[in-house]
């Protein structure tokens, strides 16, 4: 058809210009036609000072924050990952994506793929089916604290519901000095070394570490004129829709802009109710869309910090630059960066949790009632003198064989068979103290659930193994959108804090808080064939055995492609 039309119209011959207007005319009939994206990535480690410090970082076609994918709804990306780390292993999950048909992309070493060698190429192929705000990041061990790590931006096909004139990405980040390596291998050491405070906040990829602080550091490690501020240049006048996301290791952070209001209106790709905060509280995993009016005196520039809350914060704020343009976008502003909240303070992050809603017009109401209810008991426990983390006291660790192959070929013996309980010793657990027996057990038993049935999941958070000390964890569902039904104080109340669920209208979400001594609800739908990661997104609670793994439906999954395979139990496994 098109050859034909040009024959005829070169026949006809029209000027240059009429053909060119007929193929922009024909590019954006296609550009509504669902697109396929192709990247060629290359992951290796260089030597970058992201906050002044020189370390060895992962970068991705030179990059960390990685490229952005910026693709429209319905679109099929393609990414060629070629490992060049030389002596480490990659997965890259695509956080946020479901996945649905291809659970076998999903990036998760030891659950959905065979880890890619250094020096292999991946192809990881899957559809964005839904608008939002997406990460990307490396899962296999702690890799992911290395730097490797980006955003995913998906254009919806309606307009959306609320107005902007730009569109701009920040990740937020926490930064260690000690390699990955090195943090892994304490943590898994008698006796156990904790991984301690990061040393800096990055406010997408810049931040600054005070090298005077630090004397005994050579110029070559540490060098002031290395780094400089993020900065966010702005028009005066003009509305910015601004996609915030958290990849940090640990902090749960408080994010702001000195002088001005945010719009809070989309979480983890779904479109929230509007409101208003002075400080956005976000946790590891989640994003945001929040909409800023330049509207302040244009004559200076304004701070931009983010600050550890929920940890007695020794990391000092990360500082980025709110540019009036046309000032220097280095120029200070006149005034001290904004002053953070407590650390300790955990209403005003309730409260932040409590106010989000799914956006009238926007809801999808969950089912009313469930088939399955799973409590979730957080603990940090001691198994044979290390020191790990566990739910219902059994402390997770991931198998040779990933899962979604040894379930989907009938491979005997890959993982653990017995399933982890569906609760805890409610009555006589005291969530509220150090507990009296720290010991655990460590499995890679997963749990089997019912296709197509709603199951609901209770967070239940408890005392740590330090006296009155309860920490913040931020939960993700790997391949699935969950209702956030509740939040709560104290020990959940199946009998009464039921009764107290939104099911009206609650937001959906792929990673949620689940706040100390609180417990948090939510609901989901078994309706993706697959085996799914459930964990929490602080990179050493995850090391240390804080996650479950689900399975739904593995016997409905299409044919696995051979790329995933090649470890374990799947060594020359080419299939049935
Ligand atoms: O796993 C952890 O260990 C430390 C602390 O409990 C012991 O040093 C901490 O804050 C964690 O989150």
């Amino acid at each position: 058809m098109v050859e034909l039309g040009l024959i005829s119209l070169r026949a006809l011959q029209l000027p240059r210009l009429l053909i060119l207007c007929f193929f922009v005319i024909l590019g954006n009939f296609h550009k509504a036609e669902a697109r396929i994206r192709h990247y060629i990535w290359e992951a290796k480690y260089e030597f970058r000072s992201p906050d002044c410090f020189k370390k060895l970082v992962i970068t991705i076609n030179g990059k960390t924050p990685g490229p952005s994918i910026q693709a429209q709804e319905g679109d099929t990306i393609i990414v060629q990952v070629n490992n060049s780390l030389v002596t480490e292993n990659l997965s890259i999950h695509w956080h946020g994506i479901r996945q649905i048909g291809t659970p076998w992309f999903d990036g998760t070493e030891g659950v959905t793929q065979c880890p890619i060698l250094p020096g292999d190429t991946f192809i990881y192929q899957f559809v964005v089916d839904r608008p939002g705000t997406y990460l990307y990041h490396a899962h296999y061990g702690m890799q992911r604290e290395a730097g490797l790590y980006g955003m995913m931006r998906v254009a919806p096909r309606d307009p959306e519901p609320f107005a902007y004139d730009l569109d701009r990405s920040i990740i937020l980040n926490d930064w260690y000095h000690s390699s990955t390596y090195e943090q892994a291998a304490g943590l898994s050491s008698i006796p156990f070394r904790w991984v301690g405070e990061p040393q800096s906040l990055l406010i997408h990829g810049k931040g600054i570490f005070n090298c005077s602080k630090s004397p005994s550091l050579s110029t070559d490690v540490c060098d002031a004129s290395k780094c400089s501020p993020f900065v966010q240049t702005v028009i005066p006048g003009k509305t910015y829709r601004l996609r915030i996301a958290s990849l940090t290791a640990l902090s749960a952070l408080s994010f702001q802009i000195e002088g001005h209001n945010m719009t809070v209106v989309e979480a983890d790709g779904h479109y929230v109710e509007p409101f208003v905060v002075k400080k956005l509280f976000i946790y590891s995993g989640e994003t945001y869309s929040v909409t800023v009016k330049s509207d302040q005196d244009p004559s200076r520039n304004y701070w931009i910090t983010s600050n550890v809350v929920s940890r007695n914060r020794s990391t000092p704020a990360g500082l980025g630059m709110f540019n009036y343009y046309p000032n220097h976008p280095k120029r200070s502003p006149p005034t001290v960066p904004p002053s953070p909240p407590a650390w300790d303070d955990v209403e005003p992050r309730l409260a932040q949790s409590f106010s989000i809603k799914a956006r009238q017009g926007y809801i999808h109401k969950p089912p009313t009632t469930s088939d399955r209810v799973i409590v979730l008991l957080n603990t940090q426990n001691n198994i044979s003198e290390y020191r790990h983390w566990s739910v219902n006291n059994v402390s997770f660790t991931l198998p040779h064989t990933p899962y979604l192959i040894a379930l989907k070929e009938n491979i005997n013996g890959a993982f653990d068979s017995t399933s982890p309980p569906d609760g805890y010793d409610f009555a006589n657990y005291d969530i509220f103290s150090v507990a009296s027996n720290a010991n655990a057990t460590s499995s890679s038993g997963i749990y089997r659930l019912k296709f197509n049935t709603t199951v609901d999941i209770i967070l239940q958070n408890a005392n740590t193994m330090t006296k009155t000390n309860s920490e913040t964890h931020p939960w993700h569902l790997h391949g699935h959108d969950f209702w956030v039904l509740g939040y709560g104080k104290g020990k959940f109340d199946v009998n009464n804090d039921t009764k107290k669920y939104n099911l009206e209208n609650p937001i959906m979400k792929n990673t949620v808080p689940v706040h100390p001594f609180g417990w948090t609800a939510l609901r989901f739908r078994t309706d993706n064939p697959g085996v799914w990661a459930f964990h929490c997104h602080i990179e050493s609670h995850f090391y240390m055995g804080m996650g479950v793994v689900f399975e739904e439906g593995v016997e409905r999954v299409g044919k696995l492609p051979s790329s995933i395979m090649g470890c374990g139990q799947t060594r020359g496994f080419h299939g049935p």
